[in-house]
C-alpha cells in the first residue's frame, strides 16, 4: 500500500469509498494491520484496558502513549498513524500543544482528542503549528465518570443538535478528521453530510466515511462481553492475516457495520 495521507482519506469521503481504521499498540500488529491494506492505524488510550488490565482508559500517560506509538511506527508499513492524546493531557492549550508535538516526534501523524466545542482553541492552535487533529465526540471514554457509563450519546434531540453544531465548529475551527463512538446511525450520517472532512464511526451505524475497532475486539480476543458494535472476524476466517483482510474488505463493501452492530 502507498503512504496514505489526510489526502487520501478526502479523497475517499469525495468519491465515496469507505476506509477501514484499526487500533495497533505494538510493532507486530501495526505491521499486520498496515499489510492488510487497513488505511488508518489508530494507537488507542484503550490500550489501557487492553494491555494493562486497567478497568477505564483514565491511568494511562503521555509516556504510554508515546512508547507505543514509536513502537507502532517500527512496525508501520503505510498506514496513516493517529495517536490519541490522553486524560488531562491537552486540559489547556499549552498542556495540548507540548503533548502532541511528543506523540508527533514519536511517529504520529495525526493525534485524537476527546470533547465537543471546547476543543476548539487546542485544534486551532495545534494545527496551526501543523499538527492534524481529529475530534473524538459522542462517547468519549475520558468522560466516562460524567457520562455516568459507557451509554450512547446524542439520542435526545437536544443533544443531538448540540452534536451537529459542535461537529461543523470543530472543523471550522481546523480539526482534520472526526471520530463519533456510539451516536444513532441517523445522527452519525447527519454529521458526516454536515462536514466536508472525513467521519470515522464505532457504534455509529454505516453512513460515516470510515469505520474502526478495536482489533483485540474482532480477533475476538478479549475476554469481558464486549460491546454490541463488535464483530469476531477470526469467526469465519481462522487465521489472523485473513480475519483483517475480512475486515477491510467488509469496511469498504458495506457488509459492516450491520443493522445487529448499530445504535437506533
Ligand atoms: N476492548 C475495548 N474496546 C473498545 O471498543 C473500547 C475499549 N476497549 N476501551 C475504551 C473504549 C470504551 N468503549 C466502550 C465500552 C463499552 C461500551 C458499551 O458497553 N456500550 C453499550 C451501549 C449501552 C447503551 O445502549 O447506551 C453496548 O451495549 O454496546 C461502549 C464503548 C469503547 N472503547
Ligand atoms: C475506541 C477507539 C475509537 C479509541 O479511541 C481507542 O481505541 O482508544
Ligand atoms: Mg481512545
Amino acid at each position: 500500500m502507498n503512504n496514505v495521507t489526510l489526502h487520501t482519506l478526502s479523497a475517499c469521503k469525495q468519491a465515496g469509498e469507505k476506509f477501514a481504521v484499526l487500533t495497533a499498540y505494538d510493532a507486530c500488529f501495526a505491521h499486520a494491520v498496515s499489510e492488510a491494506g487497513i488505511e488508518v492505524i489508530l494507537v488507542g488510550d484503550s490500550l489501557g484496558m487492553v494491555l494493562q488490565g486497567q478497568d477505564s482508559t483514565l491511568p494511562v500517560t503521555v509516556d504510554d502513549m508515546v512508547y507505543h506509538t514509536q513502537s507502532v511506527a517500527r512496525g508501520n508499513q503505510g498506514a496513516l498513524i493517529m495517536s490519541d492524546m490522553p486524560f488531562m493531557s491537552y486540559a489547556t492549550t499549552e498542556l495540548a500543544m507540548a503533548n502532541a508535538a511528543r506523540l508527533m516526534q514519536a511517529g504520529a501523524h495525526m493525534v485524537k482528542l476527546e470533547g465537543d466545542r471546547w476543543l476548539a482553541d487546542a485544534i486551532a492552535l495545534l494545527s496551526e503549528r501543523g499538527i492534524p487533529t481529529c475530534a473524538h465526540m459522542g462517547l468519549t471514554p475520558q468522560t466516562v465518570n460524567k457520562m455516568g457509563g459507557y451509554k450512547v450519546q446524542g439520542r435526545d434531540s437536544e443533544s443531538a443538535k448540540q452534536m451537529i453544531e459542535d461537529a461543523v465548529l470543530l472543523e471550522k475551527a481546523g480539526a482534520s478528521c472526526l471520530l463519533l463512538e456510539c451516536v444513532p446511525a441517523l445522527l452519525a450520517e447527519e454529521i458526516t453530510r454536515a462536514v466536508e472532512i472525513p467521519v470515522i464511526g464505532i457504534g455509529a451505524g454505516a453512513a460515516t466515511d470510515g469505520q474502526v475497532l478495536v482489533v483485540h475486539d474482532m480477533l475476538g480476543l478479549t475476554p469481558k462481553r464486549t460491546p454490541k458494535f463488535v464483530k469476531n472476524f477470526m469467526a469465519d476466517t481462522g487465521d489472523v492475516q485473513s480475519a483483517l483482510r475480512a475486515y477491510a474488505i467488509a469496511v469498504k463493501d458495506g457488509s459492516f457495520p450491520a443493522e445487529e452492530h448499530t445504535f437506533k
